[in-house]
């Protein structure tokens, strides 16, 4: 038996009841003990770990390349984040707001999540709802008691929603992202619409804050917070023929970030050459004055679906 047939095994043991779409799923688990979910529909491909509830792949078919970046130096150990794909920062996005000490955009990204369903949608899409297990590592990070589920919907589109449900008796305020590494031809070449006229915290010149004019650009290191903004972004890349479209509910803070040469050359799960070119992070958040305050009781939820326009 190889280690997909005995995951798939292990899985359907602990999952019984569930509806597991079997003819585009398969479960593998790697041997630092990881466990992964690899899809293929007949609109996309995609390929999620389940620490982190970490979306690593996704491959839409009418399009010729693949729409998340991976870093081929990734680490996949328990307990650290993947380099690519779609980390997802929560309960706070960049620093822990007073103990530094604390992991740099949340635990969410490196706490397991268990499989809630696996299913097959009328129209060929593949959904898999996951959700946050409580941990000593989670648990010791945020005492609240909450429920963290993911809903992931492959397709020719990507639809993903967080959702928040606040489960004690006082409010609690969170930060959160799809902190998304898009796959593009060179960032130098693309450019960024729908953020223009838009406020932004430049976390490279200490959170200065000024106002975009017009499409992004990049031909340096960028790293900016963009608040109070809810609009559709896009990514134009003409050298792969196509925008990506970034359509987003529940956040009012998009953050654009490109490490550049210096930078991506200093992080150990990046690749010394020039692959770094091959990325751009657009990320769907709330953060800085944009937090989320959730009454008791209450769930709030992130939201967001990429698709790609040929052009
Ligand atoms: O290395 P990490 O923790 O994944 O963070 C990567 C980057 O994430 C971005 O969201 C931040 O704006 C950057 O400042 C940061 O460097």
């Amino acid at each position: 038996m190889d280690t997909s047939q005995s995951a798939t095994k292990e899985y359907e043991s602990k999952y019984p009841s569930s509806h597991v779409a079997e003819d585009q799923v398969r479960f593998t688990k790697d041997e630092a003990g990881l466990d992964y979910i690899e899809i293929e529909n007949r609109h996309a491909t995609a390929k999620l770990a389940l620490q982190g509830a970490h979306l690593m792949h996704w491959h839409p078919k009418h399009t010729a390349q693949p729409v998340l970046w991976m870093s081929e130096q990734s680490r996949f150990e328990p307990g650290r984040s993947i380099r690519g794909g779609i980390p997802l920062c929560w309960p706070w996005f960049g620093a822990h707001p007073t103990d530094s000490s604390l992991c740099m955009h949340g635990f969410a990204r490196v706490t397991p999540f268990s499989v809630i369903d696996i299913g097959q949608m009328y129209n060929g899409n593949t959904r898999v709802i996951l959700q946050m297990k409580q941990t000593e590592n989670s648990q010791r990070q945020l005492s609240y008691p909450y429920t963290l589920t993911m809903t992931i919907e492959i397709g020719a589109t990507l639809s993903i929603k967080l959702s928040t449900t606040n489960r004690a008796t006082q409010p609690f305020f969170m930060g959160e992202a799809f902190h998304t590494y898009f796959n593009v031809s060179d960032v130098e070449k693309v450019s960024v619409s729908g953020l223009d006229n838009t406020e932004y915290a430049d976390k490279l010149l200490d959170y200065w804050r000024g106002t975009q004019e017009g499409d992004l650009t990049f031909n340096q290191e960028f790293d900016r917070v963009y608040v109070s903004t809810k609009t559709a972004v896009k990514i134009h890349d003409p050298a792969f023929n196509r925008d990506i479209v970034i359509n987003k509910k529940g956040s009012s803070t998009t953050v654009v970030w490109t490490p550049w040469q210096k930078k991506a050359h200093q992080m150990a799960d990046m690749a010394k050459d020039d692959s770094w070119r091959k990325m751009l992070c657009v990320e769907t958040a709330n953060a800085m004055e944009n937090l989320v305050m959730i009454n008791p009781g209450y769930t709030h939820i992130l939201a967001v679906e990429y698709s790609v326009e040929s052009v």
